[in-house]
């Protein structure tokens, strides 16, 4: 029988941390070794990082990552471990990786297929390895292969897809199958967005069925660079079924999964397809013979209970932000995170957010484990409890005008406390006061919300920024930015006012689901071991209509009133940024599916405005503070939507549709069916 022990391991990288990239792989493999694992797998460019940019054009990323390398080989007694890294040949720069065994390198196998749409530009670095293709490259004198190879332990083959390789029609693997390979490997950089586990389990037990074969795939763990997150996926399949995979967004530097492929029966299952056997091409033969086991999997794939609970975008969003800005927090050395809390949604979640950070930090690794891995923080040094954490990471501000509501006072106060964060409450009416007459001393009139409307609102919001940087000064901390997706969309929001912020956890989420989200977190909450992690303060949030409180009160200001439905403009945005349909086929498309929700007449005023705001804050979401990727489709200007900053605003588009509206409207009145 021959079972072999085998391992996947998920790494929370930093790119260009060579030392901390280098121990967290070392202790991985360390522990692959004590689990008796003969086989292992690491991320995608692990040793560099994956998130390097244009750092890899640097001589210097490749040559100290093969340094590193070098270093590590020393640690690979009695196992063979693929491990990712830029490498150099001929002058060209590719994303490789190195089987390593028994303290030599075996060979690079190079990456075929590059990523570069969304949030991927693989092309702007690496060059495209040719299939079949075989050359050397030297290290300190000895010659090693590099390309599309694949590997021999004593009768056991091996071969390698990287990352997007697996993703793609011309995959290695129908070429590996022909050479008989055993086992695939899959080092991966797979940034996390909502339900893509479910594609990547797919991909890999379908791998392991069509190829027959034992699939081993490793991806990356955190918040690697600062906007992309990491969920550790690691996943490992034969016999076409996942056999084991790895409990998503752990707060640990790494975790290993481990399982047994039953190589001799995956065999079988090989020899029933036909194929056409390649012979010639470069097998790399390993001097380390396997050590089997005896015992096959007995333990059944078990998958944590959140996966499986019901609420999986719920649980996903909460634990992708909250080790986000776990790992934010840790990576820029901050001592913590400042909120202006105004009581609403928006602000609310993102102090929640922190909160649930802390909370679900401890559940993961425990308390100590948590200080320890925030232990550039002094002040957090005698913390005994999440509370009292909390009390030193979150740092909340209420700071009200004469326009500010009790209901919201009271909104932020409750959910400070029950997360134990500080809370101040300020008044910046003064302030506002003085900027407004000293701008009237000057212009020679009042200014009045009949005729400075915007004016007057943008101010407050203006004024609430230099207090609470000032308090984000003061503790080291981070300054969060609570704007919204929808608010993204449409640029509702004062530049240099409730912009201000070092990041944005919330951007990449549309108002209306965050809105349902607050709820599930109140009364359901996220699912560990048997309880519900719940943040009951937000039932005063939850019980409020998002509004901008920047307008007196009896104006009854909500942003939806503003603006439009947040459900509405959600779906505009995906028909009009993802789908990128025009004015006209947006219009054509809600009218008849939103026919029974809202008037035809509001659709149509809602939708050029959307199209007016979204042309004309495209210099807006230039200037958003970084926020995270969530989904396949967001509106992160610097690495996802690119639109013109200048642009003709749509002009013509909307005249056609202005046409298209009154046309139908004038033959409604005329009683003729359309
Ligand atoms: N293409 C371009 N490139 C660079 N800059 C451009 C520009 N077009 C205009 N600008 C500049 O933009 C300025 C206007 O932008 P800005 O000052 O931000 O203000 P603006 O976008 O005119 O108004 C802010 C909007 O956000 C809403 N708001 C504000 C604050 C909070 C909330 C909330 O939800 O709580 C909502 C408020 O009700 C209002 O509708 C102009 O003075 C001009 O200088
Ligand atoms: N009274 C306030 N005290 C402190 N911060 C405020 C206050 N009013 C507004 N802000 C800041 O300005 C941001 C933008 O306001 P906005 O109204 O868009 O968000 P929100 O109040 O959190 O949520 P919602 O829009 O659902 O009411 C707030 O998130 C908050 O950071
Ligand atoms: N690093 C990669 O090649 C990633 C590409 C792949 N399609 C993914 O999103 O997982």
């Amino acid at each position: 029988m021959k079972l072999l022990k085998t391992g996947a391991v998920a790494l929370n990288q930093t790119p260009l941390d060579w030392i901390g990239n280098k121990n967290n792989i070392i202790k991985s493999i360390e522990k692959a070794k004590e689990t008796d694992i003969q086989l292992l797998c690491l991320p995608e460019l692990c040793i560099s990082g994956y998130g390097c940019e244009d750092a890899f054009y640097s001589p210097d990323t490749a040559r100290i990552s093969l340094e590193i390398l070098l270093d590590i080989v020393d640690y690979t007694q009695n196992i063979a471990v693929c491990i990712g890294l830029p490498i150099w040949v001929n002058n060209k720069i590719y994303n490789a990786a190195c089987l390593v065994a028994n303290r030599q390198i075996l060979g690079f196998v190079c990456k075929q297929n590059l990523p570069n749409y969304g949030l991927f530009y693989e092309d702007r670095w690496f060059q495209r390895w040719k299939p079949e293709h075989i050359d050397e490259i030297s290290i300190n004198d000895f010659k090693y292969p590099v390309g599309d190879i694949i590997f021999d332990f004593k009768g056991v083959k091996v071969g390698m897809e990287i990352c997007e390789d697996a993703w793609v029609n011309n995959r290695p693997a129908p070429r590996l199958f022909d050479r008989g390979v055993d086992i695939i490997l899959n080092p991966s950089a797979s940034p996390f967005a909502f339900h893509k586990y479910k594609i990547r389990e797919q991909l890999v037990a379908d791998a392991s069925r069509a190829f027959g074969c034992g699939y081993i795939y490793a991806n990356l763990l955190g918040n690697e660079s600062g906007r992309l997150i990491f969920d550790g996926d690691a996943l490992i399949a034969s016999g076409g079924d996942i056999i084991a995979s790895s409990d998503r967004f752990s707060y640990a530097d790494y975790t290993l999964t481990t399982a047994i492929i039953d190589i001799d029966t995956n065999r079988i299952e090989q020899s029933k397809t036909k194929s056409t056997p390649l012979i010639g091409k470069k097998t790399v033969v390993s001097n380390l013979e396997f050590d089997f086991s005896e015992t096959p999997q007995i333990e059944p794939f078990k998958q944590e209970a959140f996966e499986i609970g019901g609420y999986i975008k719920e649980e996903e969003f909460a634990r992708a932000v909250c080790l986000a800005l776990f790992d934010y927090l840790r990576k820029s050395r901050s001592y913590g995170f400042t909120i202006s809390l105004s009581g609403g949604a928006d602000s609310c979640a993102c102090t929640a957010l922190c909160g649930l950070m802390l909370k679900l930090g401890d559940e993961s690794i425990g308390i100590e484990n948590l200080k320890e891995r925030l232990s550039h923080i002094p002040e957090i040094k005698d913390a005994k409890t999440e509370e009292e954490l909390a009390k030193k990471l979150i740092l909340t501000v209420y700071q009200g005008t004469e326009n500010s509501s009790k209901n919201t006072l009271e909104s932020a106060e409750e959910l400070a406390k029950s997360i134990g964060a500080t809370f101040y409450n300020v008044n910046i009416n003064g302030l506002v006061e003085n900027y407004t007459a000293m701008i009237e001393s000057q212009i020679g009139r009042d200014l009045t919300w009949q005729t400075d409307d915007i004016t007057l609102q943008n101010i407050q919001a203006r004024v609430r920024a230099p207090g609470v940087w000032m308090l984000a000064n003061l503790n080291n901390h981070l300054l969060i930015a609570t704007s919204n997706r929808s608010e993204v969309a449409v640029g509702y929001c004062t530049m240099d006012g409730d912009t201000a912020g070092s990041i944005s956890p919330i951007a990449g989420i549309d108002k209306s689901w965050l809105r349902t989200w607050l709820i599930w977190l109140e009364k359901t909450g996220c699912e560990v071991k048997q309880k519900h992690i719940k943040i009951e303060g937000l039932k005063y949030v939850n019980a409020l209509q998002p509004t901008a409180e920047l307008r007196p009160a009896e104006n009854k200001q909500t942003d939806e009133k503003d603006l439009m439905p947040y459900a509405f403009l959600n779906r505009l945005e995906i028909l009009a940024v993802r789908e990128k349909k025009s004015p006209m086929e947006c219009f054509k498309y809600v009218e008849h599916i939103c026919k029974e929700e809202y008037d035809r007449n509001d659709m149509y005023n809602w939708t050029v405005r959307f199209f007016k705001l979204w042309s004309r804050n495209q210099w807006k979401r230039e200037r958003y503070a970084p926020g995270f990727h969530l989904d396949q489709h967001n509106l992160d200007s610097r690495s996802w939507t690119r639109f013109p900053i200048l642009n003709g605003g749509y002009t013509y588009e909307l005249e056609k549709l202005k046409e298209y509206f009154e046309g139908n409207q004038q033959r409604k009145r005329r009683g003729i069916g359309f």
